[in-house]
């Protein structure tokens, strides 16, 4: 079973998908974490002229070591880095065939990021797709970054995820919407166990619904 989960920046798409993952035993792929660690790679050419030709390379050459350093890679400037490199189509091609094999492990596997329901797994068995109202989101990002320490400054913060959503949203190349058999799911006003348990509900009425039609 392939589940895709697709979502804003901080709409607690990776916490679902995870908790999805350890319900149905399936392996869990992070996409965002792909394009964070290409983002990082090319930090020091930030906006320079050749950050589009070294984040191709970035992403043709990347090592999926390179994915080990979760603090520095859900870094709030590594998000922000990664919403750049991800509107060059070569790195997108570049990073597709890792996604895509991935989920044609045997047996499935749960992936989360923004195409994986429009452009990674459009055969998926069952699409999510995440959403929370932007203050919500906001909040989640600061107390998540406050865990580790952080002074976090709200109202930078919430403008720069808004910055990052609307790069993202306009991504030429991206695919960044929900796609049409995509399930709904706001977790606006549901905490991380309610949560899970409208996401598996979902999934199980899905695949219950696709085992009658055989
Ligand atoms: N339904 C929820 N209610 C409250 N906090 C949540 C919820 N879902 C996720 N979180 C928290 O919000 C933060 C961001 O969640 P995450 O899953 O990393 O989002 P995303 O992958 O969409 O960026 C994490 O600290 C997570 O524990
Ligand atoms: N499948 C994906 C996943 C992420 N991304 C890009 O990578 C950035 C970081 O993604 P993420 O999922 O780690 O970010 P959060 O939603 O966790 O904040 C996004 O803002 C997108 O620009 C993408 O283009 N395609």
């Amino acid at each position: 079973m392939i589940i895709a989960v697709d979502g804003p920046a901080a709409s607690g798409k990776g916490t679902l998908a995870e908790g999805l993952a350890r319900h149905y035993r399936l392996p869990h792929l992070d996409t965002g974490l792909l394009y964070r660690a290409v983002g990082l790679a090319v930090a020091d050419r930030e906006d320079g002229p050749d950050f589009e030709p070294a984040a191709i390379a970035a992403a043709q050459g990347l090592d999926p070591a390179q994915l080990a350093d979760r603090d520095a890679l859900t870094s709030a400037e590594a998000g922000v880095l990664a919403s750049k490199v991800a509107v060059i189509g070569p790195v997108r091609a570049a990073l597709f065939d890792f996604q895509r094999s991935f989920a044609l492990q045997p047996g499935g596997a749960v992936l989360d990021g923004r195409d994986i329901g429009t452009k990674i797994c459009p055969d998926a068995d069952v699409k999510l797709f995440i959403q929370a109202d932007s203050k919500a989101r906001m909040e989640r990002r600061a107390r998540q970054l406050e865990k580790r320490g952080l002074v976090v400054d709200r109202y930078a913060l919430y403008h720069q995820i808004e910055a990052r959503d609307a790069r993202d949203m306009l991504n030429p190349n991206g695919g960044f919407y929900k796609a049409a058999d995509a399930h709904l799911l706001d977790t606006t006003l549901l905490d991380i166990e309610a949560a899970l348990r409208a996401a598996i509900e979902i999934v199980d009425r899905t695949m219950a619904l696709k085992a009658g039609d055989r």
